[in-house]
């Protein structure tokens, strides 16, 4: 039996239920394994707790060298784990290059981060000093989605370690293996063991792990449905830290633009890169109803049926790779229909190209006559919803009407009209003529609503990886100048 989790310093095999991993693309198993059993989940977390007091005490610059050294290994390895995000996410292997070296670039980042945000600041007082310092929570979960494998979990871990946390990886189901070669290269690099411990499962794993009574923290980035389940579970203990990653219904809308092909670009780059599976992907575009937007509209629909979908490892690499799995790609054609059934006009109809894989073509929908009855959804995959707006105003109000709060953008020649949507939009990512796709790792990444819960992610992430301790400091006892009026001593 494979040995699929690692507790303690231990590759171990699995107590629960069998678990595997197709290639979505090729449709074929690639790995196996069984999940942790809630008894695992528990060695786990007692792994990760009798790590903490030795990994918290070492200097940081003795985190960062076995972090660096991660990193070197990351970089020495990087076609390789290109290679196995693409085979078991379908996505293309130009995209996964860029996912390693944003996990590569992470580490530069989150010590810059770290220090910057959760450093030690001292000031002088009239007695003494006042010192800010920060602490790392403890023991951590990480729970981690499957559309950047490696990514984004990688953006909790790394500055989790940095900061002095150790951690229980829970990675998404959908994507072990990857989350199993990032850890062996932890393990080469010579973190302490217990430090990073990997439990593989599906839901019941996930609930063992949340539930854990052990946890001083957990970081998730995964769909709202799940972080809401976590949230109320959280409920009632204040103590413990809660990072919320999670959805958007992201609104993209188009004022006026001279650059038609630029626009559509802008367009494509926001709503189907990734095939759609990107948390900032434009799920609505708003175009005005006049003959500009008319001819956008046309130009939108003949490039979109021109992108290239294919093989991750296709020699001619295409734009857009396999969903996830082939029961994704059946969720994004159930979801066309219910819109269709609504009153939905098909402007380019998504297909699911072979029922066995991944494979969809990507979609656009004229959702202008439903706006008011469609439901607030994020539909994770590439299907566009095209509202025709006569008014800016109108078009910004049907833009918040969403519980979501992620990504947002306007592509328009004038600043004008940016300050005004700026001013007026409700998200966490605001751009003026760039894809919403494609956030920098060295900003705060994060959303409002059912988007998360206020605690941003890549550099901010050092925010929620420590607690502020704030002192005041004098090196002998000593009285006071004046006493307080009433003390004699
Ligand atoms: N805001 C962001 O940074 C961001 C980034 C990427 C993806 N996402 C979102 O993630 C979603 C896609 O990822 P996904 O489908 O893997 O998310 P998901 O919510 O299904 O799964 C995320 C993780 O939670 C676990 N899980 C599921 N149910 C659980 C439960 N009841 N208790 C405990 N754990 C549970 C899963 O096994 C997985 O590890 C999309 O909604 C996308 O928008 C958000
Ligand atoms: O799917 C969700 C993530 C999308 C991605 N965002 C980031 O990579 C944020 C930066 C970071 O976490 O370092 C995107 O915007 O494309």
């Amino acid at each position: 039996m494979p040995t699929t989790h690692f507790i303690n310093g231990q590759w171990i095999e699995g107590q629960g239920a069998s678990i595997a991993s197709t290639d979505p693309a090729k449709n074929h198993v690639f790995w196996q394994g069984n999940a942790a059993s809630a008894e695992q989940v528990n060695d786990a977390v007692n792994a990760a707790r009798t790590a903490l007091p030795a990994w918290s005490a070492l200097t940081v610059e003795a985190r960062l060298a076995i972090i660096k050294q991660y990193g070197e290994l990351l970089a020495a390895n990087k076609p390789e784990l290109a290679a196995l995000i693409a085979q078991e996410t379908g996505k293309p292997l130009w995209e996964t290059a860029t996912e390693v070296a944003a996990m590569i670039g992470k580490i530069g980042i989150s010590e810059k981060a770290y220090f910057e945000r959760t450093g030690t600041v001292e000031n002088a007082m009239p007695v003494g000093k006042a010192f800010i310092r920060h602490k790392p929570h403890g023991v951590v979960a990480v729970f981690g989605p499957y559309n950047f494998p490696g990514h984004l979990p990688n953006g909790h871990i790394v500055p989790a370690l940095i900061a002095g946390n150790t951690i229980v990886f829970k990675p998404s189901d959908l994507t072990p293996a990857v989350a199993e070669a990032m850890v062996k290269l932890w393990e080469q690099a010579g973190l302490p063991k217990g430090v990073l411990n990997l439990v593989q499962g599906e839901v019941e794993t996930g609930k063992a792990l949340a539930s854990h009574h052990q946890l001083d923290g957990l970081f998730f980035t995964g769909s709202s449905r799940t972080g809401k389940i976590l949230h109320e579970q959280f409920a009632g203990h204040p103590g413990k830290i809660l990072a919320l990653e999670m959805g958007g219904n992201n609104p993209l809308i188009v004022t006026d633009v001279a650059d038609t092909k630029a626009a559509v670009h802008d367009i494509i780059q926001s709503a189907f890169v990734t095939s759609g599976q990107r948390c900032t992907c434009a799920r609505r575009l708003f175009i005005p109803a006049n003959a500009q937007g008319d001819a956008l509209m046309a130009a939108l629909v003949d490039a979109t049926k021109a992108i290239q979908v294919g093989h991750y490892d296709a020699e001619e690499q295409p734009f857009m790779g396999a969903m996830v799995s082939a029961a994704a790609a059946k969720g994004m054609v159930a979801a066309q229909q219910e819109l269709l059934d609504l009153g939905a006009k098909a402007l380019l109809t998504l297909t699911h190209t072979d029922e066995n894989t991944g494979f969809v073509t990507p979609g656009i929908l004229d959702v202008t006559d439903i706006v008011d009855e469609m439901p607030d959804e994020e539909h994770f995959g590439p299907l566009l919803k095209v509202i025709r707006y006569s008014d800016f105003d109108t078009a910004i109000a049907q833009a918040n009407n969403t519980r979501f709060g992620l990504s947002a953008g306007l592509l328009s020649d004038s600043e004008a009209d940016y300050q005004h949507f700026f001013q007026h939009i409700r998200a966490g990512i605001v751009n003026w003529n760039r894809p919403i796709t494609g956030a920098s790792s060295a900003a705060p990444f994060g959303g409002i609503g059912e988007s998360g819960n206020h605690r941003a992610s890549a550099y901010y992430a050092a925010d929620y990886c420590a607690y502020p301790v704030a002192s005041v400091e004098l090196d002998k006892v000593a009285l006071p100048g004046t006493l307080s009026p009433g003390l004699t001593l």
